[in-house]
């Protein structure tokens, strides 16, 4: 450590922010550490605010240290570069990389030392090199570290949530590394060492990418929408026209819409347990859970919590539009014209009147669980559950969704699926049509609730393979002699 280092620079004392995440009063520990950062932007002002508050010693250095140095705690020197960079044997890179070049001059203070470049490109840069790569061309005697570019100024600044947060690490010498890991942990995140500096492009990379998860999920919901708004034009807007010359060209912003929010999510929600059915029953199919799922299963099973949030929103929006269906001008003009031409004996039909309070009290119901579902599937709820509590929610209650979802279209649809007026253009109703996933996923998750299946299928996902005991006892011995556990047979 060079002499200057035992200067104190701090002078204010207090803990440690790491674990609670919020910036407190800093750690008075003279022998602390002095961690540099040159630059005085956003990221540097975050990024000392937590260095001090983790109880590090910090000198931040700045081309014009008078005009920036009121925007630091007290506790951080703010000075020259060379003056920063010779007190730090760890020193933060928080210029942005075009400028990288423009500090050249410090390479004899730097050498031998660690510098962590956080800096992000403009766009995704497929052919490299990446920003640390350069920056490890620039300063050969320093050792590079590549990473905290995946994590906002603010999340610096406001600590790690759920005490979390990971922050990706590349570089190619061990020690610079650790010490950076160290640091990350000091500060409360979490680490993650992804090798070699080669890696610092992917790091550099991830930043760029808008949603990645969210991209078939979405792509997928679109789709259905697509799909089933086009079914429902063609069918109650279309079929009238053309057959009877009867214009209701109006249903197209809300009433069509309203059609096609319930088919949607109602199919959306059905493909968020159908992926588990077809697991379990590759899983029986080859007897073991050691293989790999086909990738397009694999996606789609990572794909599970997207889709149920585009179920949810689907119903949601449905919920919605149904709300403000009646007190559209339109229902106002047919209320008055049915009420003239009806007595009170034509409307009051009794099945009828049943039939659209059980399928509205069904739709509340499954919205409310969806809601539920929701709730349960950001990180600060699932992490305050245990795993017994989190896959009682998303399996029993889901499919508890998906049977009073299912079940309010099969009461909206009531006998209409039975009756030929019904198939405009020869096409079914669009309600029939969206409940044919979410059956084939209810029935097959009733086919692996037999006892039979059932065990089967708990002996496999406690390790049981069909191969490495198929000579000593079929699965089908195993479980009708109910035998618990195959690895005694
Ligand atoms: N802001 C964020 O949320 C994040 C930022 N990053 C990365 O951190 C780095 C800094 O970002 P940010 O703090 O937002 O940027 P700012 O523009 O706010 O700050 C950059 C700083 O670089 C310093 N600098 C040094 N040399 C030059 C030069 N020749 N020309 C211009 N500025 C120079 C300046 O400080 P001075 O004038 O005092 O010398 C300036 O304040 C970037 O590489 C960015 O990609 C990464 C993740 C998130
Ligand atoms: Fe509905």
């Amino acid at each position: 450590m060079p002499d200057e280092m035992a200067r104190p620079l701090i002078r204010r004392g207090g803990g440690e922010a790491g674990c609670s995440g919020r910036l407190e009063a800093p750690a008075s520990d003279p022998g602390a550490p002095v961690v540099g950062i040159l630059g005085t932007g956003d990221f540097s002002r975050s990024l000392a605010r937590r260095l001090v508050a983790s109880g590090y010693r910090v000198a931040v250095g700045s081309r014009n240290p008078k005009r920036s140095a009121a925007l630091f705690p007290e506790e951080a020197e703010v000075t020259s570069q060379l003056e920063a960079v010779g007190l730090a044997d760890l020193v933060f890179v928080a210029v942005f990389p075009e400028h990288h070049s423009t500090l050249a001059a410090l390479k004899p203070s730097l050498a031998g030392k660690t510098l962590v470049d956080v800096s992000n490109g403009l766009s995704v840069n497929r052919d490299g090199p990446s920003n640390a790569e350069r920056l490890a061309e620039l300063f050969p005697e320093s050792s590079v570290v590549k990473g905290f570019n995946t994590i906002s100024a603010w999340t610096l600044q406001v600590g790690p949530r759920d005490g979390s947060r990971q922050i990706l690490l590349c570089g190619n010498s061990c020690s610079a590394k650790s010490s950076v890991m160290q640091l990350c942990r000091r500060m409360g995140f979490v680490p993650v060492d992804m090798g070699l500096l080669s890696s610092s492009l992917d790091i550099e990379n991830l930043p760029h990418r808008l949603f990645p998860c969210w991209r078939l999920p979405a792509l997928c919901t679109l789709c259905l929408f697509a799909f089933f708004y086009a079914y429902n034009f063609l069918r109650d807007v279309l079929q009238p026209y053309v057959t009877a010359g009867k214009s209701v060209f109006y249903k197209m912003p809300i009433q069509t819409v309203n059609a096609t929010f319930p088919a949607v999510a109602l199919v959306t929600l059905s493909l968020v347990y159908l992926p588990g059915v077809c697991g379990a029953l590759l899983q029986l199919w080859r007897g073991t859970k050691y293989d790999r799922f086909p990738c397009w299963l694999d996606r789609w099973l990572t794909s599970r919590k997207q889709l149920g949030l585009c179920s949810f929103m689907c119903a949601a929006l449905h919920a919605i539009y149904s709300l403000v269906l009646p007190s559209r001008k339109s229902a106002h003009f047919k209320l008055l014209i049915e009420s003239k031409q009806l007595q009170e004996e034509d409307v009051w039909v009794d099945a009828e009147v049943w039939r659209v309070e059980l399928y509205l009290s069904a739709g509340i119901v499954a919205f409310g669980l969806l809601s539920l579902l929701a709730v349960a599937s950001l990180p600060s709820v699932a992490n305050a559950v245990n795993w017994r509590e989190f896959s009682f929610i998303q399996s029993t209650l889901g499919y508890c969704a998906l049977f009073v979802s299912t079940l309010h279209t099969l009461l909206f649809g009531w006998d209409r699926a039975f009756d030929p007026a019904r198939y405009h253009f020869y096409l079914p109703p669009t309600f029939a049509l969206a409940l044919v996933l979410p059956v084939v996923a209810l029935l097959g998750r009733l086919a692996l609730l037999a006892p039979c299946v059932a065990r089967r299928l708990g002996l496999i996902r406690r390790g049981w393979e069909r191969s490495r005991h198929v000579r000593f006892a079929r699965p089908d011995d195993v479980c009708c002699n109910g035998l618990e556990d195959a690895s005694y047979v």
